[in-house]
């Protein structure tokens, strides 16, 4: 089996007296989409924010492409190919949504470009943007500002700005949250073509989608991890079914 590009190893976060990860360990492999559920204050979030480096765990290790980055800030995870979504929107609306895209490519490439002439470097910047764009179905909207995209069209233009990072694994914080149901079933198929190439730790409540993308899934409660197999492994779990989701959910 290949090495895992994440690895969380009895991870441990407390606010105050509230144990919010509770010794939590799980992997993510290469070309894997590994979904994350549990109830509301399961933990997932918190969960999100201490492999992406914007929260410090007490104890316990985060591990990357092999490497321990525990102690990384958020901004040299992302250089080393870690990259998050959020659950409030990043973009910035007043520019289109290429520009949203080449001003990723700039915050990751850094000195990439700047030995080249200006007029170079720019095709460059763009040209990777517009394969970030076309990467989520949205390259038809490159020149359109980015406040007047749908909000499906902003989900994707969010997952673009994090592909234009160039990275190897990809944090999804609820990234079908407040889509319609034709957003939905569009945004599923992306996230499903995107798994090729990265992959990806999914949060999501939609349900339907978690076990129409994950390889495999993991269920948090009170910030410990209750058990992590495969959708079917999941749907006949008895503690999940029971308690975590609604059967119909499951069906
Ligand atoms: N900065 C903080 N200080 C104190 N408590 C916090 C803080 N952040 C989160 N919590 C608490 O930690 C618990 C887990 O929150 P978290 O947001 O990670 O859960 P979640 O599973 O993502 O929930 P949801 O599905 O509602 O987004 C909750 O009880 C929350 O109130």
């Amino acid at each position: 089996m290949s090495a895992p590009l994440l690895a969380l190893r009895d991870l441990r976060k407390h606010f105050g007296g509230l144990a919010v990860t509770d010794g939590v360990s799980l992997e993510v492999r290469p070309g894997e989409i590994h979904a994350v559920i549990g109830p509301n204050g399961a933990g997932k979030t918190t969960l999100i924010h201490q492999i992406s480096g914007t929260l410090r765990p007490d104890s316990g290790q985060v591990r990357f492409l092999g490497e321990d980055v525990t102690a990384l800030p958020f901004a040299r995870r992302v250089r080393r190919g870690l990259a998050r979504t959020f659950q409030i929107t990043s973009i910035l609306p007043g520019f289109s949504a290429l520009e949203n895209a080449a001003l990723a490519v700039q915050a990751r490439s850094g000195s990439s470009f700047r030995f080249l002439r200006p007029a170079a470097a720019e095709a460059g910047l763009n040209r990777e943007a517009l394969a970030a764009l076309a990467a989520v179905g949205l390259a038809h909207r490159a020149a359109v500002p980015a406040g007047t995209l749908s909000h499906g069209e902003k989900r994707q233009l969010e997952l673009a700005i994090a592909i234009a990072t160039r990275p190897r694994l990809l944090l999804l914080d609820e990234p079908l949250a407040g889509a319609g149901a034709e957003e939905t079933e569009r945004l599923i198929g992306i996230l499903g073509r995107l798994r090729a190439e990265y992959g990806i730790l999914l949060v999501e409540h939609d349900m339907r989608a978690v076990f129409a993308l994950a390889d495999r899934i993991s269920v948090l409660a009170q910030g410990r991890l209750v058990t992590t197999g495969t959708t079917g492994e999941i749907r006949a779990h008895p503690e999940v079914r029971a308690a975590y989701l609604g059967e119909d959910e499951m069906a």
